[in-house]
């Protein structure tokens, strides 16, 4: 089988917001456990912040994006330094990867990285992936790894995700702030979660809390991938999750699946403009894979670029669609409602459809 294993910086990292060394020394020897039984793992692990404030003598992480983006690169080699030890115990090989959200949109870097991971696990490696954070365009970051770790989880066909955290699972509400909450062991696919509380807060270490999980594990389940949230420090946590044990919460994988450009499409990040559009627009995107064409289109708000994500929002206001603008909120108001013919050549599209996810796959209620 093919294994994702996320850690958090929570897990990781001791109180004191140091690396835990013990930690990576379990996970290794969980790692170590399944390559032995003949499985594939790959390592999605948080901790290059934390790590480097520790070395910076930091006590607080700085406001400023810039001092987080070089602290990560002062921290992310000692990361990696402390799984290569680790592993050498077991005569496994580390190998870091470092990649940003643009490498699951942009078909050749998409490409190159689902071969390199696949030849790494050739070579018998075990590839260690964090956010590219010292270099990440702040606009297009996503800020959490339990993302990306869906978006890996996605390109190399994985049988499992498992998101290890701090919490035994998901809760019907955060533990930290509500005693009467309890562990919720199995979700199904077409769960609407909603009754779930869980914000992006957290132990205050970690960046995404629950409420990015709770997306990722969505995202897998949109993957064909089963998915696990479970707790980090659990004897056999990987070993449980692979022999399909409730370890934690498990999340059962959808019949259906979408590609990892649509996966992130949909899942985005950051969600920077609405676009309205007429009835007759609406249903020409949901009846077939259509582009969106300025014709259609009644309104634009929110102040977004071409590339950044729009919701696709119907007359009466119902989120039914999620794509990649071709043009910018100002294009879309002024060739909005106007036919091709009377349009200028290059704005023919206020979105692809190679670029659009339409959302009335229950996607809309796993949003943040
Ligand atoms: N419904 C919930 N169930 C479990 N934990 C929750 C829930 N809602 C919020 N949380 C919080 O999410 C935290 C884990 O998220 P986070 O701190 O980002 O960890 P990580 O570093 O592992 O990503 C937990 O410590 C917990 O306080
Ligand atoms: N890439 C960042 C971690 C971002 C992140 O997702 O953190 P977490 O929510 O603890 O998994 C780092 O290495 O510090």
């Amino acid at each position: 089988m093919r294994i994702v294993a996320k850690i958090g910086t929570a897990s990781i990292t001791t109180d004191a917001g140091v690396i835990d060394t013990a930690a990576i020394a379990r996970l290794a020897d969980e790692v170590a456990a399944l390559k032995a039984g003949g499985h594939d793992v790959i390592v999605v692990s948080s901790g290059a912040v934390a790590a480097g404030l520790a070395v910076l003598d930091m006590t607080q992480r700085p406001s400023d994006i810039q001092t987080v983006q070089a602290v990560s690169a002062v921290g992310q080699s000692r990361l990696v330094e402390a799984y290569n030890i680790e592993f050498a115990r077991h005569s496994l090989i580390g190998a870091q990867l470092l990649v940003d959200s643009m490498d699951f949109v942009e078909r050749t870097q998409y490409l190159h990285l689902r071969t390199t991971i696949d030849r790494l696990l050739d070579l018998g490696c075990v590839p260690i992936v964090n956010e590219n954070d010292a270099i990440a365009n702040d606009e297009l970051r996503y800020g959490d790894n339990d993302r990306i770790a869906a978006m890996i989880a996605n390109s190399v066909n994985a049988d499992v995700l498992v998101l290890l955290t701090d919490m035994d699972g998901v809760f019907t509400a955060d533990p930290r702030t509500d005693s009467t909450a309890t562990l919720i062991p199995f979700i199904r696919a077409d769960d609407p979660l909603l009754s779930i509380s869980a914000d992006s807060g957290g132990s205050g270490r970690g960046s995404g809390g629950m409420a990015s999980k709770l997306t990722a594990a969505r995202m897998a389940s949109w993957s064909g991938v089963r998915c696990v949230i479970a707790r980090a420090a659990r004897r056999g946590v990987l070993q449980g999750a692979v022999s399909d044990e409730l370890v934690g919460t498990t999340f059962a994988p959808h019949e259906r699946t979408l590609s990892a450009r649509k996966l992130w499409i949909a899942f985005a990040a950051e969600v920077a403009g609405v676009v309205q559009v007429d009835e007759g627009a609406r249903q020409a995107l949901i009846d077939r894979p259509n582009s969106l064409l300025p014709a259609g289109v009644v309104a634009a708000t929110g102040d977004f670029a071409a590339r950044d994500v729009v919701d696709v929002v119907s007359a009466d206001g119902e989120v039914f669609a999620r794509g990649i603008a071709s043009m910018s909120a100002a294009a879309v108001s002024e060739f909005g409602g106007r036919r091709t013919a009377d349009i200028p050549e290059g704005y023919n599209e206020v979105v692809h459809r190679d670029d659009l996810v339409v959302l009335s796959l229950g996607l809309s209620a796993a949003r943040r």
